[in-house]
């Protein structure tokens, strides 16, 4: 008879078949782990054990492909990148469902090794886990985008949105150019009381070369660190690919304290010379002002991302979705000639329009809701959302550390809420009494369901704790730029040419690809209006110092 330990001799004797043993069951627990938690996952593509979906996932406009399968799976289902779940959401509702309603559980971001921790030590709002470092940095930007602080930027944004409409006098074909001018002139002077006169200053320059390069650190499969995070805590002589990461880290690091003292020396100088008030106010500003009277927990260099994640999230988003709402105005004339008629008829032709004209512009307010929905700059949701707690969703069983993706496209033009979506008609977005003044009876464009968020009725911002802090600012800056700008000029396609509605970039951020068009002074008097009005834009913009190229 066999003694017991003839089991423990054998494998002692065979230490091969220990090692074999091993080896095949470590994958195994992790197999029946994922196929359990694939089994109470909403359904999806079928995943490859350890590899999951991807393989079926399109390098390019993967949006597309999620859509696809979203009339295959629904609105909501599942998609494993490598072993991690990611859930997919096209339907309005179940992303407020779980991203607003269940906010507490779905407000993280998935761990973003290369991009966040080695970049830059997770310094920026935006790769940041939800907790309290997060928290901290929210409030603080909440300080300077508040709805009473975003009054203060109006004058800005109207004078900076009239040199835009000076400009195109002159450079009319550089309109693509012009808008990115604005909109980062806007978020300059927001967030450190300086303008931008052109895209060739430095600081421009300096803020694309960071932004360009931490998204190209966010490719999937190009770092193995992601994978197995424990490559990145690799000293540099064993993990070289870190160096020049780190690097250029440091150099965004040491650019973002360089903007703060140059606030801090405009406060200082201004008081020196007893004229506190002559420095604009600015997010950076109104920061330093806070820290004086409380302390605020953030090291200096944290402390200088916060007014940093400003350009980055806010410049690039508004001034694509600008060059979407030409796009729609010339491939939808219609909309031009209404919303010029709002305007002559609000307006008139003696001076450009202004915030105070907002509420009697309804098209106008609905033609920005419509631009935001139509092409979405942030297609799939920005940066996804994670979940920190396990939860139970229509009896699917939700694991912690889950990514969730609201892909926006397929959100924003779902049908069963915006019929016929790719037709771009700001008509969906207005009210029973505003369709009335306009001779309209019914709603004609209603859909089966109605967008959980009737303010917006689009979810281009994002969602619950993590939804775009800026967005208001943006809606701002889109209003008062396409309010003059369609005042002011016709926006037409080029005889003979061919647009394409889908043709847009790659990317996390997209904008459609380089198009021509006409960009005309409506009169002789539209022009002696922008001309006159130029020297009050310039005189309110003399007050923030421009960066030199
Ligand atoms: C049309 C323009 C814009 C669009 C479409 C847009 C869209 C978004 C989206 C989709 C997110 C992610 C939301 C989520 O995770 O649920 C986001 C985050 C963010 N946006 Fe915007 N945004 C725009 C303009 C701005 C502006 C002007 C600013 C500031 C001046 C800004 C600052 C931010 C910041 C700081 C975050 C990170 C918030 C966090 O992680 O807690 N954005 N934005």
């Amino acid at each position: 008879m066999a003694s017991p330990t003839t089991m423990i001799d054998i494998l002692l004797a065979h230490p091969f078949v220990v090692i074999l043993s091993t080896i095949l069951l470590i994958p195994s627990v992790i197999l029946a782990y994922d196929v359990y938690a694939w089994y109470h996952l909403p359904p999806g593509p079928i995943p490859l054990p350890f590899l999951g979906s991807n393989h079926l996932i399109p390098k390019s406009q993967p949006w597309l492909q999620f859509e696809e399968w979203s009339r295959q799976y629904g609105g909501i289902y599942t998609l494993w990148i490598g072993r991690k779940p990611t859930l997919i959401i096209s339907d309005p509702q179940i992303a407020v469902d779980l991203m607003e309603k269940k906010s507490q559980k779905y407000s993280s971001r998935p761990r973003m090794v290369v991009m966040g921790e080695v970049y830059n030590g997770n310094s920026s709002i935006l790769t940041q886990p939800y907790g309290k470092a997060w928290s901290i940095r929210r409030k603080l930007l909440h300080q300077a985008l508040n709805p009473k602080a975003l009054r203060l930027y109006k004058p800005t944004q109207e004078a900076e949105a009239t040199r835009l409409c000076n400009a195109l006098l002159h450079n009319p074909s550089g309109w693509e150019k012009e808008l990115e001018r604005f909109t980062s002139s806007v978020v300059f002077c927001v967030a450190y009381g300086h303008r931008i006169d052109s895209l060739k200053a430095q600081v421009i320059a300096d803020r694309f070369r960071f932004m360009h390069f931490q998204a190209s650190l966010n490719i999937p499969g190009k770092y193995l660190a992601e994978t197995f995070p424990f490559l990145s805590l690799l000293p540099t002589f064993l993990a070289p690919w870190k160096r020049e990461v780190q690097a250029m880290g440091a150099e965004e690091g040491k650019a973002n304290l360089q903007l703060l003292e140059m606030v801090k020396q405009d406060m200082a100088q201004a008081k020196a010379t007893g004229n506190p008030e002559t420095v604009p106010d600015s997010l950076c500003k109104l920061l330093l002002e806070l820290r004086e009277k409380e302390p605020v927990p953030l090291s200096e260099t944290h402390f200088s991302y916060v007014p940093a994640s400003l350009f980055g999230a806010g410049s690039d988003t508004t001034a694509s979705t600008l060059c979407t709402a030409f796009l729609a105005l010339i491939t939808h004339p219609s909309v031009l000639r209404t919303a010029q008629a709002e305007l002559d008829s609000m307006i008139g032709s003696t001076r450009t329009p202004t915030f105070a004209d907002e509420p009697s512009l309804p098209y106008l307010r609905a033609l920005v809701k419509e631009t935001l929905r139509w092409r979405p700059v942030a297609v799939l949701g920005g940066t996804p959302h994670a979940s920190t707690e396990p939860d139970v969703y229509n009896t699917f069983r939700i694991p912690t550390g889950t990514t969730i993706l609201g892909n926006t496209w397929a959100i924003n033009l779902n049908p069963a809420y915006y019929p016929n979506p790719h037709l771009f008609n700001p008509i969906r977005f207005l009210s029973t009494p505003e369709l009335g003044a306009m001779g309209i009876e019914k709603q004609p464009h209603a859909g089966t369901k109605t967008h959980p968020a009737k303010g917006a009725g689009h979810s281009s911002f994002g969602w619950g704790r993590r939804i775009c802090p800026g967005a208001d600012l943006a809606v701002n800056s889109l209003f008062i730029a396409l309010a003059k700008l369609i005042w002011a000029y016709d926006i037409l396609s080029i005889d003979g040419e061919k647009y394409d509605i889908f043709a847009y970039t790659d990317g996390f951020n997209v904008r459609p690809r380089k198009f021509d068009c006409i960009v005309r002074v409506r009169s002789q008097r539209h022009r002696e209006v922008l001309e006159r009005e130029q020297g009050l834009a310039e005189e309110w913009l003399g007050r923030f110092p421009a960066f030199g190229e």
